[in-house]
């Protein structure tokens, strides 16, 4: 999943949220960062420096797939709802076209984990991330790495494949319009 040679290193957009700042949910129901999960993942995602962000996912018992131990799967997902946060910093949204974790260690029940994302490189519509996940504080032992490719779309990516139901809700909620601008998408 290496970028090709062309391209370059992405560019933190002018109007980006500033260093430290949370950055929200882009979606109350999104199963990452929404607050009307009631078993999703609750990540807080700040803004850093250049096209990076930092999160914090509490494990708990609803995330198990072996006896007290995080699923694998809910782990990926914490590293993908970091690294799709990125593009709050780039001023694009941009959905997983490939990622590829790696489990360094087996992760508990009743941790913190320490999420860290970046973006590479981009070329075109793609935006090369990466990111990791720690133990015990954000310089802790590596648990988990992932490296992506995002596709950058547009509003119509969502509405024309999401179900009609949720397109028209989060169409009438003025909240959701606002995130979706803070996006530059223009539903
Ligand atoms: C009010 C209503 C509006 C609401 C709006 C709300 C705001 C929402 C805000 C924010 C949402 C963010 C949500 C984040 C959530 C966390 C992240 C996720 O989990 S996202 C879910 C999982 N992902 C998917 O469901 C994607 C499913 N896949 C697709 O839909 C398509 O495959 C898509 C759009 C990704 C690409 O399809 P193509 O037809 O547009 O483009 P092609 O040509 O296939 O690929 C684009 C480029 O990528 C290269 N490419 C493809 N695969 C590659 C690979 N494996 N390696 C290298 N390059 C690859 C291709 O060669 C092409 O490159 P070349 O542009 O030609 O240069």
């Amino acid at each position: 999943m290496a970028p090709p040679p062309r391209a370059t290193a992405p560019v933190r957009h002018p109007d980006a949220p500033p260093t430290g700042e949370l950055l929200g949910s882009h979606y109350g129901h999104c199963f990452g960062c929404g607050g009307q999960q009631p078993h999703g993942l609750h990540l807080e995602v700040r803004a850093g420096q250049q096209v990076d962000v930092t999160a914090e996912f509490t494990v708990r018992p609803v995330h198990q797939g072996a006896p007290g131990l995080a699923h694998g799967g809910v782990l990926t997902t914490a590293l993908d709802e970091t690294m799709g946060s990125l593009g709050w910093l780039l001023h694009v949204v941009m959905v997983t076209r490939r990622l590829e974790t790696e489990f360094v260690r087996p992760v508990p029940v009743g941790t913190v984990l320490h999420l860290a994302a970046h973006a590479v490189a981009a070329e075109g519509r793609k935006v090369f991330t990466t990111a990791t996940g720690r133990i015990g504080g954000p310089d802790g032992p590596l648990a988990v790495r992932a490296d992506a490719l995002f596709v950058k779309v547009d509003v119509e990516h969502f509405t024309e494949h999401g179900r009609d139901e949720e397109i028209q809700a989060a169409m009438a909620d003025p909240d959701q319009v606002r995130r979706a601008r803070a996006f530059k998408v223009n539903p």
